[in-house]
């Protein structure tokens, strides 16, 4: 029997690896997928979970709270070589850019176990922005059987570093099937009608960000909620104390900025969907927003999602406060300016990444020999 891995530790993992592994056990059947939660970030990835009725399979242990990059890795790699070498894969399925899945790229590799690497080749070309997120995206790419690239120009930064053609694949973000599969329960909400209010809607979370740049940002929403009487902002709060201990010391007693605990996926793509305005360093956001026509003011120096910058839905603002702040009361005040951003394209993807991934390893899967024995998985 045929066993394939789908490997996730953090929310966006849990929901843009969901529609592949329900695709595959479509394909496959419940016995031949099976879902390993690596607990890198076990509150939010069990939300996201929730949303679309994935149970996880096997639970490791690999977080220890406030250890170091290197005790996670540690953990992870040394857990995921007990399981593998238990019960080996056929194949791994990793997503993006997180500990959790170089770990599974790795000891996949140490295995001679293909992996299958879902966003694969978003680039930001700077190691230090993200992190360390660049970095291990990077080290999946020298790892990875095949690389699902969401974008042509995500497969052209794989061919630029040497991955053969015929490992690439084009295949679309799995977020926007995750978008399409929670939609129809969004169809009949409408905007609000108060069009005097401009809710905007905030998430940051980024490791480069914490200490001074959280600080200024959390100054900088206050500075802009205000400036302008109708801003409503809705803040989820990611769980890391690093983000909410400022969060909540600089904002939390503002009356038109609403501090929430993390929300469920439909929640988040509900509030999305019937927002102004997004202020964000989010990946998984900048990607979603465009399928509701909702512009993006990206919080980061750097995007490795350039397809909504270049169409014109999104702009890079960077971190400083009053760039942020202009920015965003200029979408406020011009309706020209803001009604250039609202496109009805997403560029990221159509719905049926999840469809092309499941297919192409498939294909893969019935061109590979049975295995006999693992070869050189055992220290040389
Ligand atoms: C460098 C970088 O950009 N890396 C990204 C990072 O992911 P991210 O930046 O997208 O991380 P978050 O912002 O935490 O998650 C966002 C998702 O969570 C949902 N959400 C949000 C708030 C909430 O209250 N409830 C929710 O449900 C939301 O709709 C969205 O789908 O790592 C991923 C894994 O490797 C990568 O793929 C991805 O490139």
């Amino acid at each position: 029997m045929k066993k394939i891995l789908v490997i996730a530790g953090t929310r966006p993992e849990v929901i843009k690896l969901a529609p592949v592994y329900l695709e595959a056990v479509d394909r496959f059947g419940t016995d031949a997928v099976e879902w390993i939660n690596t607990g890198q970030h076990t509150a939010l990835a069990d939300l996201a979970l929730q949303a679309f009725g994935v149970s996880p399979g096997r639970v490791l242990e690999s977080m220890a709270p406030g250890g170091s990059l290197g005790v996670l890795t540690r953990n992870l790699v040394s857990e995921l070589d007990g399981l593998f070498t238990q019960s080996p894969p056929e194949a791994v399925v990793v997503q993006g850019d997180t500990t959790t899945a170089f770990a599974g790229a790795l000891v996949a590799f140490y295995h001679r176990i293909p992996s299958i690497h879902v966003e694969a080749g978003l680039r930001s070309f700077d190691c230090a922005n993200p992190f360390p997120e660049e970095a291990n995206r990077r080290m999946i790419s020298s790892l990875a059987t095949i690389h699902c690239a969401p974008t042509p120009r995500a497969a052209e930064n794989l061919r630029r570093e040497g991955v053969s053609e015929a490992q690439i694949l084009i295949t679309g973000n799995t977020v926007v099937d995750a978008v399409h599969h929670v939609r129809d329960k969004l169809l009949h909400l409408c905007r609000p009608v108060d069009e005097h209010k401009r809710r905007i809607l905030v998430t940051m979370h980024r490791r480069e960000a914490w200490g001074d740049e959280m600080e200024k940002m959390c100054i900088a929403l206050r500075t802009l909620a205000d400036s302008r009487s109708q801003v409503e902002i809705h803040f989820p709060v990611h769980l890391n104390p690093r983000v909410r201990e400022p969060v909540h010391r600089l904002l939390g007693h503002h009356p038109r900025i609403h501090l929430l605990d993390p929300l469920d996926y439909l929640s988040l793509q509900k509030v999305l969907s019937q927002s102004y305005l997004v202020l964000t360093d989010s990946g998984g956001i900048q990607e979603e927003a465009p399928s509701y026509g909702v512009p993006v003011l990206v919080l980061r120096r750097l995007t490795e999602r350039p397809e909504a910058v270049e169409q014109g839905s999104a702009q890079v603002t960077g971190t400083d406060p009053d760039i942020v702040v202009s920015a965003a009361q200029r979408l406020i005040d011009d309706h020209a300016a803001y009604r250039s951003m609202v496109k009805n394209v997403n560029p990221f993807g159509d719905g049926y990444a999840a469809a092309r991934i499941v297919q192409r390893m498939a294909e893969f899967l019935s061109q590979q020999p049975a295995k006999t024995e693992r070869a050189s998985h055992v220290a040389a």
